[in-house]
């Protein structure tokens, strides 16, 4: 591992430049902030030093604080394992510097990255950089005066927006909105920011310190009216996530009280976050989201991904329609097969609607309704010309990836894996979109069992973000590697799993659903069990998730399940019982819940005596009394 270091060379010019060092991203580990503190002291304490650049090396300036250093702080429950910085390092050393300080910002400035450049006294950044305070999505907050600095640089509206939103802007907006001096090409960046720490030292160019500036704050009755209204918008957008709130208070509080109180009030705030519950599973989510891209044997064996340009998708149906959208998202060409021309144009149209909207929402900034529909119309015209509909094989002598997405059928699915075998070429990765079904049991009819692989999407497939990617014994380590390229490419987060019934998902899935049945079964009220799991904080509850899966997926998963682990299987009719009274969840807008265009799914009352009908049939409490829990 290289060493984490900083080091400072001061110029002729009288200028010194700092520079962090720590690959890949130059995180402020405990090491950088000593080397920081000691490098800055040594910068004040010499005659021949004027102005000081900070930078960080390798083209990007810092991605924020160590996050390890949160884990470890979970580990171990000490919060003393944190630094500190916001106050010593960051106000007193740098904000309050009797020398001018610029930062040199490249490729990325986040968090504690972005929190120490504000405190600079100049910010001169390269085209392109990303800027942002990412801190809510690890369940913190910014806590090196971030939530302080940022709306006094930005105005409050853009800074709450930029973090609660915990989403990056680039260099560019940065410019417009204030947070940024200048931008001008990286190979003139460090030229740039020393002429500019000289001018500010001679007093050429102004010496802002960004805590104390109040021109962009507004009226403290306007500043209310903002933060109440973000409050309101993040109760609703984050209902289980208290940092959003908490971090409203903090920068309320430096409102009301003056930027070096929010400071205060900011690391005290911090250091609570730190340790809750929502922190410590964000950023267990952090480490795990990368954990999944380093699969044993397969990306640590010096495998190339081979490039996948054209995937053909079997069935346009809810599934088939959501990955080849995703795929076209991602700026691969898609061959689109369906039995017969009427499905084809549904899927075709379906794709068509789900890129309009899409692409819609991307345009948010776009002003005037009229100009972004036009726009985006064009744009889903011509992600729409990355896709051929077709009702045969002819298509597939060239596609590099085929996934198959048809129902839940084994020997249907099994046909098609010998037909594609015989059309595909030999390089042709052969992937199935089953949830459940067993892939040597789907692959069974083939001879390339190296090439076949999972790829189990979740429903809507263009936007959820989990790829489940099943390896059999025999699929070969560049398959699984081309197909977790894809996957990163098409946006997803691909994780790598064994095969089994169920695979990791649906395996402990379907307890958790079996869970819910029998407690149906045991007379608790089905809108309860959703409504408890909802403020658990899964996006729906169980039987909500079941309307929106459609009841098909529900009956195919469970006969499946029922084979594999009979013991372990609750039978319940109640899945049946629905279909039979014809329902079929938000498909046909009748399931447990009833659904109509523009309003929420409300509960209806009129499942209860099918329910009642279920529990009749199943009788697992003969003669007792409803468990009232
Ligand atoms: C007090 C302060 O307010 C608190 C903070 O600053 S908290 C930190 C705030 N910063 C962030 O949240 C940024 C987190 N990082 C990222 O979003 C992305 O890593 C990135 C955009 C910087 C780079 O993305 P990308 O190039 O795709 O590389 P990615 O694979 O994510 O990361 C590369 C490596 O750097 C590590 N890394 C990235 N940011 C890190 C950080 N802030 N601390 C420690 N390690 C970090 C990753 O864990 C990964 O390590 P690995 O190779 O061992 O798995």
């Amino acid at each position: 591992m290289a060493e984490a270091t900083v080091t400072m060379e001061v110029g002729s010019d009288g200028v010194a430049l700092i520079t962090i060092s720590n690959p890949p991203v130059n995180a402020l580990a405990l090491p950088i902030l000593a080397g920081l503190k000691e490098k800055f002291a040594e910068a004040m304490r010499r005659d021949d030093v004027k102005a000081i650049v900070l930078t960080g090396k390798n083209g990007r300036f810092c991605g924020g604080f160590d996050i390890n250093v949160f884990q470890k702080v979970h580990r171990t429950g000490d919060i003393s394992h944190l630094p500190d910085v916001s106050v010593e390092l960051v106000t007193n050393t740098l904000e309050d510097a009797k020398k001018p300080i610029v930062a040199a910002v490249q490729g990325l400035a986040l968090g504690g990255g972005l929190e120490v450049a504000m405190a600079c006294h100049g910010r001169i950044a390269a085209p392109g950089t990303q800027l942002g305070l990412p801190e809510l999505s690890l369940g913190i907050m910014p806590g090196f005066g971030g939530t302080q600095r940022l709306p006094r640089l930005l105005g409050l509206p853009k800074a709450i927006d930029i973090m609660l939103s915990s989403k990056p802007i680039l260099s560019e907006e940065g410019k417009k909105l204030g947070l940024i001096d200048a931008i001008v090409p990286p190979q003139d960046l460090l030229k740039v920011s020393r002429q500019w720490a000289l001018d500010i030292a001679e007093a050429r160019k102004p010496w802002v310190r960004s805590l104390h500036r109040t021109d962009k704050i507004g009226s403290l009755s306007e500043a209310r009216e903002i933060i109440k209204n973000a409050r309101q918008s993040a109760k609703r957008t984050a209902p289980n996530m208290p940092q959003h709130q908490a971090c409203l208070d903090v920068i309320e509080e430096g409102i009301v009280r003056g930027g070096y109180a929010g400071v205060l009030k900011e690391v005290k705030v911090f250091n609570e976050l730190v340790l809750s519950d929502t922190a410590k599973g964000l950023v267990h989510i952090f480490f795990a989201q990368r954990a999944i891209s380093k699969v044993p044997k397969v990306t640590d064996i010096g495998l190339k991904p081979r490039a996948v340009k054209k995937v053909a998708v079997i069935g346009g149906g809810l599934m088939g329609s959501g990955i080849a959208t995703a795929l076209i998202l991602g700026n691969i060409n898609v061959v689109l097969k369906e039995v017969n021309s009427e499905y084809l144009q549904k899927g075709i149209k379906t794709i068509a609607e789900k890129l309009t909207v899409i692409t819609l929402c991307s345009l948010a900034n776009v002003r005037g309704l009229v100009a972004r529909k036009r726009l985006a119309q064009a744009q889903a015209d011509k992600a729409l010309s990355m896709i051929k509909g077709v009702l045969d094989y002819s298509e597939f002598r060239d596609v590099d990836m085929v996934i198959e997405a048809v129902i839940e059928n084994v020997p249907l699915k099994q046909k098609i894996f010998s037909e594609i075998e015989k059309v595909c070429p030999p390089h042709c990765i052969l992937a199935t979109n089953t949830s459940t079904i067993d892939l040597n049991l789907v692959g069974e009819k083939t001879k390339s069992q190296d090439r076949v692989i999972g790829a189990h999407f979740f429903s809507p497939a263009h936007i959820m973000p989990l790829l489940e990617i099943v390896r059999t014994e025999k699929t070969s380590a560049q398959v699984i590697l081309d197909l977790m390229t894809v996957g990163k490419i098409i946006k997803k987060s691909p994780v790598v799993v064994g095969n089994c019934t169920g695979f990791a998902v649906n395996r402990t899935f379907f307890p958790y659903t079996q869970g819910a049945y029998v407690l149906l079964h045991l007379g608790v009220d089905i809108f309860r069990i959703d409504r408890l799991i909802s403020s658990f904080g899964l996006p729906m509850g169980p039987f909500q998730l079941q309307d929106l899966a459609g009841y098909g997926v529900a009956v195919a998963v469970g006969k499946e399940f029922a084979t594999a682990f009979p013991d372990r299987t609750f039978g319940s009719p109640i899945v049946d019982l629905m279909i039979k009274s014809g329902r079929n969840g938000k498909n046909n807008g009748k399931g447990y819940y009833i659904y109509e265009k523009g309003s929420k799914p409300k509960p209806d009352p009129q499942v209860f005596p099918i329910i009642e009908e279920a529990k009749r049939l199943v009788n697992i409490m003969p003669g007792g009394k409803l468990l009232v829990l």
